[in-house]
């Protein structure tokens, strides 16, 4: 399989006289291959944005070998960015204008053909919807026209930073639905989350950062398999006799309620056999599979939410996040913005 970005020891330090010395990503890995879906899964604050924008040239890595596509990032990136769709962020449009006058002045500034914009627009679902203003349009409409604006140049390659940010969750589903369709009509797309669920659903490949490190990567069933306890919930009649022979048949037997949790179990029948010869009838048995969820949770050590502890040296940084007018390297950091490689060209 051939490897459409490669990340190899990236690191990436901010320096403020407020904040001190803050390394948002310490000697990151990541390899997307053709065809995947690959989430990039990470607490906030975990250092996904700075990694997507050092990749696009956006924002200057300290350390580290960024490829997009064969070519080396930010130097060579202009070579392929035309094969590259990306959107950092929620995206800005101009309230006023409908949704096909925005995808046409984005392909006439792009270069792209104006045939395009029927296509994007039928591919995201927005056809019917095309002749309303974007102020009417919902959240979920509008992240589905930046996504149809980062495919009017047809990439081979779609990186997406959060794009079920602040969705309801009809709009998740929508958005879900059309990385589906993205990736079946042969896109390989990353897509940034702190939504477990949906890179779940979604994905294919994963890979987990924490505190600007990677801290899993693989097959999505892969990185789950690798922390299955082959654990198995049972219900019986008498709990209490049936914890003490399943205890004494060598298994971890944990007593709950009205349930047991049995570890350190390979085989279903291990624990029926166990409990049926001795006459106590299993009224249930289900494997506890681990969820990414759980794993990421015991990765990253993080709650899914806010508030999550930056990976700091130097004076302790403000509690929360305050990006405003945070970016050393480039001035103000933008509040999002669609992405457009060829129009914005490289931060080298
Ligand atoms: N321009 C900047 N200036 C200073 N610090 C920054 C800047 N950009 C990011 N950081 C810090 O780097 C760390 C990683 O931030 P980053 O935005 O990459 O994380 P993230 O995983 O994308 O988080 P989220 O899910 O909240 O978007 C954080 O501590 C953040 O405050």
């Amino acid at each position: 399989m051939s490897a459409v970005i490669e990340i190899e020891g990236l690191r990436k330090t901010f320096r403020s006289l407020r904040r001190g010395r803050r390394v948002a990503v310490d000697g990151f890995d990541l390899r997307v291959e053709a065809g995947q879906v690959h989430g990039f899964l990470g607490p906030n604050g975990s250092g996904k944005t700075t990694t997507l924008r050092a990749l696009l040239g956006l924002v200057r890595a300290d350390e580290g070998r960024l490829t997009v596509l064969g070519e080396s990032s930010p130097e060579r990136l202009p070579r392929v960015a035309g094969r590259v769709g990306a959107i950092v962020e929620s995206p800005q449009f101009f309230g006023n204008f409908t949704g096909e006058r925005t995808l046409r002045l984005l392909a006439r500034a792009g270069g792209v053909p104006t045939d395009r914009v029927y296509a994007v627009l039928e591919q995201v679902g927005l056809r019917d919807r095309a002749d309303e203003r974007v102020r009417s349009y919902s959240l979920g409409m509008k992240q589905r026209l930046a996504v149809a604006s980062a495919l009017l140049k047809d990439p081979e390659l779609l990186i997406l930073d959060e794009p079920a940010n602040g969705l309801d969750p009809a709009g998740i589903r929508e958005m879900r639905d059309l990385m589906r369709s993205l990736a079946a009509s042969g896109v390989t797309v990353l897509v940034s989350s702190h939504i477990l669920a949906e890179i779940q659903l979604i994905c294919d490949h994963v890979t987990i950062i924490s505190r600007g490190r990677r801290v899993a990567a693989g097959p999505v069933s892969e990185v789950l398999a690798g922390f299955d306890r082959h654990e198995f919930l049972v219900r019986a009649d008498d709990l209490g006799h049936a914890g003490e022979l399943l205890h004494a048949a060598g298994m971890g037997v944990a007593g709950h309620d009205d349930h047991l949790v049995v570890t350190g179990v390979d085989d279903a029948t291990t624990v029926s056999r166990t409990l049926g010869e001795q006459g106590v009838w299993v009224r249930e048995l289900t494997p506890l599979r681990p969820d990414l969820e759980s794993v990421f949770l015991e990765l990253t050590g993080a709650p899914t939410g806010p508030g999550v502890p930056r990976q700091t040296e130097g004076p302790t940084p403000a509690a929360g996040r305050d990006l405003s007018n945070a970016d050393e390297s480039r001035g103000t950091r933008t509040g999002g913005d669609v992405i457009d490689l060829d129009a914005q060209g490289v931060d080298a």
